[in-house]
């Protein structure tokens, strides 16, 4: 399908931009082919420059559960708006956004707010090592916290897709206090422990991966880091950047029945504007500044508009839940896709949770990084472009979590479903 406008956009953009994104995840480089160029978004559909109409994914990596401009979300931000853009002083907003996400989730009885998921995870890395006096942090490998130096090791997200394990311009001293494991490897959680136990901060993980694929954690995976981290006083910081009020009113640790030292959110509490916040017990959180000795700042932390949009959109999630809703479509889709698939001989996985889904190209059942990378990326790629031909936008890159939204319908999976029956009969 030609898009010329995309096309030139893109060109435009290269010499401005390096790489003509702001973001290297939106740059296509798993999937190869030019980004599409949006010009506006409604519901669950994107439109591109060349006015083609698209079902949306993405949802911006995630924050758009409630799909594109949902009224109340735009009546939010347009009111708050008109009292200005930012005051570099509190306002009442940031309290009510801290009392809606601290009744939401209870293992946070304190949140300070930050502008991104990045921000977030190195305030937790800052915050866990400031509490504890400790320096190592335990990560697992496909795990994506952001671009923070200290995490940016065997991180997922475009740091795969693109290729890039670790990043030049990340000096060894920035890494040397991360220890990297495997997702769902016990053993190695137990021997890290028994040598190292007392030394470590922190244990951060995505309580389910969106950033190799989805991946889930076993039971026996969940019991160990909690009984270990208790044993050891490490803290367990869950990042919910991508989990927090998708998979659950209260996020993953609600539907997992945990209850985490630390948690690092970021995209729906925004409703779709720059927003990250990290909160956990108050006795752990009393010691950020100015209450406590760790130092963390930002101008436009709290800002009154972000904090409307996700004042908005909580207040939706909370009011109409729809949870149960996003299930059952997303598992008319996976269930659909999984069909086509079978009927077809194509060696496929299809990891779901809730509204977060990853159609796997291998054989091998995906439960960490390794098994992962087993996947035919090309077969992804083709099946990813064939997808975009037929109106459907799906993360372009085989180590994304796709997102179903609230904006969804019925009608609109199975029209999904068709396309993805003509896409891989063509494989
Ligand atoms: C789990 C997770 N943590 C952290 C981040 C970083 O958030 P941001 O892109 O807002 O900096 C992301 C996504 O980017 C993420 O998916
Ligand atoms: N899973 C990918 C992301 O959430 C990040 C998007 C971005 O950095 O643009």
């Amino acid at each position: 399908m030609p898009r010329p406008k995309s096309q030139a956009a893109f060109e435009r953009a290269q010499k401005v931009i390096p790489g003509g994104v702001n973001s290297p995840a939106r740059a296509f480089g798993g999937v190869g082919g030019t980004p599409l160029f949006i010009a506006r978004a409604e519901g669950p559909y994107l439109y591109d420059l060349d006015g083609h109409r698209y079902l949306d994914y993405i949802g911006s990596w995630g924050p758009m559960i409630l799909g594109h401009c949902h009224p109340k979300v735009v009546a939010a931000v347009l009111e708050a708006v008109h009292n200005g853009s930012s005051y570099g002083a509190p306002c009442e907003k940031e309290s009510e956004l801290a009392e809606l996400i601290c009744s939401l989730m209870p293992s946070m009885e304190m949140v300070r707010m930050v502008s991104s998921g990045t921000e977030a995870a190195m305030s937790a890395v800052r915050l866990a090592r400031g509490y504890t006096g400790r320096n190592l942090i335990v990560k697992f490998a496909g795990c994506y916290h952001g671009h923070v130096d200290a995490l940016l090791v065997s991180a997922g997200s475009s740091a795969l897709t693109l290729g890039v394990p670790s990043s030049p311009g990340v000096p060894a001293g920035c890494t040397q206090d991360t220890v990297v494991l495997r997702y769902n490897d016990c053993q190695a959680l137990r021997d890290l422990f028994a040598t190292r136990g007392n030394l470590i901060a922190g244990v951060m993980l995505e309580p389910f991966v969106g950033n190799m694929g989805l991946v889930s954690p076993s039971k026996e995976f969940l019991d160990e880091l909690w009984k270990l981290t208790r044993r050891h006083g490490s803290l367990l910081i869950f990042d919910e950047v991508m989990t927090g009020f998708r998979l659950a009113p209260g996020g993953a640790q609600e539907l997992l029945g945990i209850k985490p030292d630390v948690t690092v959110l970021g995209k729906i509490i925004g409703g779709g504007y720059p927003v990250g916040a990290y909160g956990g017990r108050a006795e752990v959180m009393k010691k950020i500044m100015p209450a406590g000795p760790v130092f963390q700042a930002g101008t436009l932390s709290g800002n009154p508009v972000a904090m409307a949009a996700g004042l908005a959109t909580l207040k939706e999630l909370r009011d109409n839940p729809p949870y149960a809703q996003l299930d059952q479509l997303s598992k008319r889709l996976c269930d659909g896709l999984t069909q086509f698939a079978t009927a077809r001989n194509i060696p496929h996985q299809i990891n779901r949770i809730g509204s977060m889904w990853t159609l796997f190209f291998t054989g091998t059942p995906v439960v960490d990084l390794d098994t992962a990378k087993t996947s035919n990326t090309e077969k992804f790629s083709r099946f990813f472009w064939s997808m975009m031909d037929r109106g459907v936008y799906l993360p372009c890159s085989q180590f994304e979590a796709a997102f179903t939204s609230a904006a969804h319908t019925p009608e609109m999976i199975d029209t999904t479903l068709q396309a993805a029956r003509e896409a891989l009969n063509k494989l």
